[in-house]
């Protein structure tokens, strides 16, 4: 266990007594934007109790000299990777750069501890199941070829049979969730055509992670938005075209393009598709909202409510609209999502309360932050 951060407030969780057993939890990368999000979210779960938090350059910082919004929470401190003591650890979120991950995953999962430990990985490093893919696309060989093929994709609304057994969870991309959740079932059941489907994406400066970079500052995102990763050039297409050829069942090939917003979180994608011979608008909204019925964060609305990123913002939840196309036999998809929350960590929770049998909406309670 590491040493706990002076100046405190420990406060009691609300909703459980002192018998209900914990799992001790890591979060690789707490002082990152995901990292931090996960803190503030499993700081209420009744069934975790957070055992080691790591930082690279923030390594020996408490979290609250690094981010005072979780100030009031009694924390261990920040450590490096390798300070970790894995014998007081049952359940790991790894919330480190894309690239950083599968080696690191590799060596623990073949270490002492790697037969106890389960894992929700929130990088891109094992959402690809094919090696070659990967390889194209992120320009290096994958380094845990085994584990990729082992890691279940973690969109929790459709894989939780898979996430039940899974070791290792490789939690979806924001822009492909927020894809995916409206797609995947009405592919599924033949109600629209696989080409074409035009997703036109736009999230939050968040997305882009707390690490330094010219195209964060402040000039480069506020007062003006950008498309970028235009033309298929964006690695998520490949994630998006492998999760939707799979819900299709034959190869889908899709126009995403992402857009840089002005704002600090949310995705809000805006989908054009073709209706399949015979299918209505209608029967597009009704399915979604059968689909979605019994689920407690995608909420598909009727075609007079506004489908807004402020309306989801700080929560795991998940807005849909089905509008019809002034042209008869097309539709336009809105889905708004926090790219923070189900976009990465909230759905990474999700996972995790999956994984261990945990009621599903555990630590994920809270209702959207409004204005
Ligand atoms: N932001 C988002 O909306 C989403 C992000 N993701 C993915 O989640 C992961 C984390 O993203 P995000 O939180 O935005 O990233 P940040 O850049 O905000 O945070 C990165 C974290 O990783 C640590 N870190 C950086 N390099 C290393 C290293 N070499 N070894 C160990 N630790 C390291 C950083 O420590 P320090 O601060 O000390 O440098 C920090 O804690 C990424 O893979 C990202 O692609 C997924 C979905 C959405
Ligand atoms: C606004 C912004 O920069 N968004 C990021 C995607 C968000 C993200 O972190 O996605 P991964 O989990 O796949 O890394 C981007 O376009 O690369």
């Amino acid at each position: 266990m590491q040493s706990r951060s002076p100046h405190v407030i420990s406060f009691q969780h609300e909703d459980t007594g002192p018998m209900v057993e914990r799992v001790r939890v890591a979060i690789l990368g707490a002082s990152g934007y995901t990292g931090a999000e996960l803190v503030r979210l499993l700081s209420r779960h009744p069934r975790v109790t957070l055992a080691a938090l790591t930082a690279n350059r923030k390594a020996g910082q408490a979290l609250a000299q690094v981010f005072p919004h979780l100030g009031g929470l009694d924390l261990p401190v920040l450590s490096s990777v390798e300070a970790v003591d894995w014998a007081g650890i049952d359940f790991v979120f790894c919330a480190l750069p894309h690239g950083t991950t599968q080696a690191l995953l590799r060596d623990l999962l073949d270490g002492p501890h790697g037969g106890r430990l389960r894992i929700a990985d929130l990088s891109a490093d094992f959402r690809l199941r094919d090696p070659e893919v990967y390889a194209q696309w992120y320009g290096h060989a994958h380094q845990a070829v085994d584990l990729q093929k082992e890691a279940v994709y973690g969109l929790t609304e459709r894989n939780r049979t898979a996430l039940k057994t899974a070791r290792l969870v490789a939690v979806p991309g924001c822009y492909p969730t927020s894809a995916q959740l409206p797609l995947s079932p009405l592919l599924a059941a033949g109600l629209i055509e696989t080409d074409p489907l035009i997703i036109d994406a736009k999230s939050g400066a968040s997305g882009a992670g707390r690490e330094a970079r010219e195209g964060s500052l402040h000039c480069e995102v506020s007062e003006g938005v950008h498309a970028y990763g235009i033309g298929g050039t964006h690695r998520h297409t490949p994630e998006i075209e492998q999760e939707l050829s799979l819900a299709a069942g034959r190869p889908v090939r899709v126009t995403f393009t992402p857009h840089l917003m002005p704002m600090n979180r949310g995705i809000l994608s805006t989908i054009y598709v073709r209706l399949t011979e015979g299918t209505t608008v209608d029967a597009l909204r009704d399915h979604l909202a059968a689909t979605y019925a019994g689920e407690p964060f995608v909420r598909v609305v009727s075609a007079s409510e506004a489908v807004h990123t402020r309306h989801v913002r700080g929560s795991n939840h998940v807005l849909i609209g089905v509008h019809a196309d002034r042209s008869p036999g097309r539709a336009i998809l809105v889905c708004a999502e926090d790219n923070l929350v189900k976009g990465a960590s909230g759905q990474a929770i999700q996972d995790m309360n999956v994984m261990l049998g945990f009621e599903e909406t555990l630590g994920l309670g809270q209702a959207p932050l409004f204005p």
